[in-house]
């Protein structure tokens, strides 16, 4: 008799360094900057980025803002991804779960053999990202067909597509964010994301002819910005703004952590922020919704570096308002979207001699 499929979950996040001294970060911007859909140039002009302006200078520089984010639990992104694993194991006591990093440990190939040693043959993976990059899902998911193809038996696999405008993921981030708005009491609301090369959003727009060619392009989502990551930043922010009953003039819109000089995705957030308080916002609360797990981008660059910014600029204090990281309304809603994508073994009726209503012969 055929055994029931049984069905393994992989959660997949971006990956972090093993620790927060210069060798190890080092190691972690190799792997994560040597990615073809991050750097995103000539294989000579991303070793010699590389290798003569980035791995000489930036490891010691990270690892000292990664120390300041390191708690004992290690890497705050590593941390909040396993607690969320374990409650999602509590969540969906029905399948077997595990937790991959695209870089580094645990890696998607440890995480996959890990679910195959369990009989898992059916695998639904998870791209913990909720707007789409080539950089960031993209990379996950090639690197995960990959290392998929691998062994002789390989599994089958569904992946959740982004889902930067899902009601369970806004409802979630507006349940998490209510209270902290309430008790915090901001006079404006930043929505601020992850920034991206405009070069690779125009990339991802199969016309060539939409994406960044003309204002507010990014308001709307159709067949051609369809895998813009700014324009599902857009959806994300502007359905959490209306879920969470703010004014559209009492909140921005803006991107953060661009590296090099190539032209990336505006506005800025380093910039907004001190546009704001010169503007005489005083109290400024940020949502960072490119994350579900808290990690050195939210934690040091806005948690720290901006809430410094903003207040040197004039403002009275920047609250940053947590990921979702293990929060019980997150794991309940990943819960739904994994539901929602898994293939369900009797979701197609199959035409059998037992089950077709017409005879196969007559
Ligand atoms: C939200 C999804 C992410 C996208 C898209 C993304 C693109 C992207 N990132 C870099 C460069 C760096 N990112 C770094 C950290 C980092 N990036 C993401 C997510 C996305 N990146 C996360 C969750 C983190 C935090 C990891 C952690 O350990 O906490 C870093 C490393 C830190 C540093 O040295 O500043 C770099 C570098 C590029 C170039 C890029 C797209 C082209
Ligand atoms: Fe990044
Ligand atoms: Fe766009």
């Amino acid at each position: 008799m055929r055994p029931e499929p049984k069905l393994g979950v992989l959660l997949i996040n971006l990956g972090t360094p093993d620790a927060p001294r210069a060798p190890e970060v080092r190691r972690y911007l190799r792997e994560f900057l040597s990615d073809p859909r991050v750097l995103d140039i000539s294989a000579v002009g991303r070793w010699l980025l590389l290798h003569l302006f980035i791995l000489p200078f930036r490891p010691a520089r990270s690892a000292a803002a990664y120390r300041t984010v390191w708690g004992p639990d290690g890497s705050p992104l590593l941390h909040h991804s396993r607690r969320l694993t374990e409650a999602l194991r509590v969540a969906m006591p029905d399948v077997d779960i595990e937790l991959a990093m695209r870089y580094g440990e645990p890696s998607l190939r440890r995480g996959l053999d890990a679910l195959r040693a369990r009989g898992c043959d059916r695998i639904v993976a998870v791209p913990l990202y909720p707007q789409y990059a080539a950089s960031s899902t993209g990379s996950s998911v090639e690197a995960l067909y990959r290392a998929a193809g691998e062994p002789w038996n390989t599994p089958f696999l569904t992946i959740v597509p982004p889902f930067y405008d899902h009601p369970a993921f806004i409802d979630a981030l507006a349940r998490v964010g209510a209270p902290v708005l309430e008790d915090f009491r901001p006079d404006h609301v930043m929505f601020s994301f992850h920034g991206l090369p405009e070069r690779q959003v125009k990339k991802s727009d199969p016309s060539g002819a939409h994406c960044l060619a003309r204002p507010g392009c990014c308001d709307s989502i159709g067949v051609n910005n369809r895998n813009c990551y700014r324009a599902h930043c857009v959806a994300t922010a502007g359905a959490l703004r209306d879920r969470l009953g703010l004014r559209r003039e009492a909140t921005t819109i803006c991107f953060q952590s661009r590296l090099g000089r190539t032209p990336w995705i505006q506005p800025f957030t380093d910039v907004e922020l001190v546009a704001l308080a010169h503007r005489g916002v005083r109290r400024l609360a940020v949502f960072c919704p490119a994350f579900v797990a808290d990690c050195l981008e939210t934690l040091e660059e806005i948690g720290i570096r901006a809430a410094e910014a903003f207040k040197a600029a004039g403002g009275e204090d920047l609250r940053l308002v947590p990921c979702l990281n293990d929060h019980p309304v997150w794991v309940a809603a990943l819960a739904t979207i994994i539901r929602e994508s898994a293939p369900h073994p009797r979701a197609l009726p199959v035409l059998t001699d037992s089950s077709s209503a017409a005879p196969l012969s007559a």
